[in-house]
């Protein structure tokens, strides 16, 4: 049964002038699970990332929503269905504050013309969306401050919300702690956990420590496939997992050492 899937692609394949970054993936991803996809630099989390969200189009294969064939809808098409990627049509507008942000969100959202929310009583509802919305992120006390002033953690915050203004069914999340220290990653993994409720969310994540905090199941993915996939436990005591990992880590300290030795030499 592929109803318990909210999202599956089929022999996914993506090529570059010939160069396959994306090699016959099939994901499944189970109604309501946090999903991680995770890799070596180079692995093909990205581009699969971009051929979810429509950024990219596949060279092959199919991509599924709760079984509908979704492979040739265009980004705005799959986001009305309710797949929203985070960052990915909400931007933050940096000298708006976070409720005009939200407000601004929830109107395209809506798809109504501003003049839909000038009747009082709609306005007011608008309002209070926005405040439920910034309150769900932890922000309801900077409603009215500049973007620009937010904390980068916070900041992130507020997109997360402009991205629940869409209601999404599945809530794809690129690096979500990405340039991100202690704090604001206990936050954020906080706040991945909140926006989960009741939702799918599929991530690319590098903080493997997130990732065991938050993830029902991980997909590895090494030289575009998929090299294996299971819960945390599973994924970490896996050597073939431990070996593409450490394989990147050793490729980068021999390319610091030969560097070094160039350096050395000139
Ligand atoms: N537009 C492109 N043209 C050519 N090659 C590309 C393009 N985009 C990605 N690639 C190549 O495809 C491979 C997979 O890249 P991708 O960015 O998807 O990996 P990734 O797992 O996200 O890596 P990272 O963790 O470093 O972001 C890499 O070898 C990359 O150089």
């Amino acid at each position: 049964m592929s109803d318990q899937f909210v999202l599956e692609t089929r022999g996914l394949v993506k090529e570059f002038k010939g160069f396959v970054a994306v090699d016959d993936v099939n994901l499944k991803i189970q109604d309501g699970h946090i999903h991680a996809l995770i890799g070596p630099n180079g692995a093909g989390k990205t581009t699969v990332f971009n051929l979810l969200t429509k950024f990219l189009t596949p060279t092959r294969g199919q991509i599924l929503f709760r079984g509908d064939d979704i492979t040739a809808m265009k980004s705005a098409a799959i986001a009305r269905k309710g797949v929203v990627r985070s960052f990915q049509i909400s931007a933050v507008f940096p000298h708006m504050t976070a409720l005009e942000n939200i407000r601004v969100a929830l109107q395209s959202f809506e798809g109504t013309s501003f003049s839909f929310w000038k009747s009082g009583t709609s306005l007011n509802k608008l309002n209070d969306r926005c405040m439920e919305l910034l309150d769900s992120v932890g922000l309801a006390e900077f409603a009215n401050t500049t973007t620009v002033e937010l904390a980068y953690g916070r900041k992130r915050a507020l997109e997360l919300a402009t991205t629940l203004a869409m209601e999404p069914k599945l809530l794809l999340l690129d690096e979500p702690t990405q340039g991100m220290g202690g704090e604001d990653v206990d936050r954020v993994v906080e706040l991945v956990k909140k926006a989960a409720e009741g939702r799918t969310v599929l991530m690319v994540e590098h903080n493997l420590s997130v990732v065991s905090r938050l993830c029902d199941r991980i997909t590895v993915l090494a030289q575009g496939s998929v090299l294996t996939e299971g819960d945390y436990q599973s994924v970490s005591a896996d050597p073939r997992v431990r070996e593409v990992y450490m394989g990147t880590a050793n490729d980068k300290a021999a390319k610091a050492q030969t560097t070094a030795t160039q350096e050395t030499v000139e």
